[in-house]
């Protein structure tokens, strides 16, 4: 599965990404009134320009992807200088208040995310095969404090197959709801491709919390 991805970005196949801002994001991000200077992290981020649109809108971001030429590319695309250094096993670039972190999202620990307070998910979780989807929600879980909030977008989908793979309601909802508040924004028109997004809002439970 790692091998698809990195050669999908050796050869371009990167059809997932997108040229503007998301506009879920810029509809139902300041619905969650994350306060401006909360880090948002952003698993599995590709290059998506949505981590400039936090970042705008005063949110420090760590991404976390595999591919070292996504992140490459995104720092390219940007404006100024770029540092590099290792972590934690990881290689990070940063650029202004946006750090990249190159490797496997699952092997980034909760020592690494003291200062993150919120997340963003677009085409991460339906990214994973249902197998790993179990295990990503419980990982998101482990990164984010109590309080914590996030935005999902997950997509629906009339056929099988897969990646994207397409993730229903009642599996967001069994997925996250054991270690989140699980609240359903909107779902997109389904386009010809069969796909429909739909948006969530997700709060990191805390202990006492029912
Ligand atoms: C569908 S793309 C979405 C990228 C981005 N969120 C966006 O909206 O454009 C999924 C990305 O996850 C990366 N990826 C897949 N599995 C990963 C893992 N275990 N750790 C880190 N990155 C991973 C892939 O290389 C790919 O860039």
């Amino acid at each position: 599965m790692q091998e698809d991805w990195l050669k999908r970005w050796q050869e371009g196949r990167i059809g997932f990404h997108r040229d503007t801002v998301h506009p879920l994001l810029e509809r139902y991000w300041p619905e969650l009134q994350v306060a401006q200077g909360t880090k948002v992290l952003v698993p599995l981020c590709g290059k998506t320009l949505d981590m400039r649109w936090l970042k705008e809108h005063q949110h420090p971001v760590l991404g976390i992807e595999m591919s070292e030429q996504a992140i490459e590319q995104f720092v390219a695309e940007g404006n100024g200088d770029v540092a590099r250094y290792r972590q934690a096993g990881f290689g990070v670039l940063r650029q202004g208040s946006i750090e990249l972190w190159c490797g496997d999202f699952f092997h980034f620990h909760v020592e690494q995310a003291a200062e993150i307070g919120a997340f963003y998910d677009r085409a991460a979780l339906i990214a994973l095969p249902e197998a790993t989807r179990q295990r990503y929600a419980f990982h998101l879980a482990q990164l984010i404090p109590p309080g914590g909030k996030g935005l999902l977008i997950s997509l629906t989908r009339q056929d099988e197959g897969g990646p994207p793979f397409h993730v229903e309601a009642d599996e967001v909802q069994r997925l996250f709801s054991p270690n989140f508040t699980v609240a359903h924004f909107q779902d997109g028109e389904r386009g010809p491709d069969g796909f429909r997004e739909s948006c969530w809002a997700l709060q990191r439970r805390g202990p006492g919390d029912s």
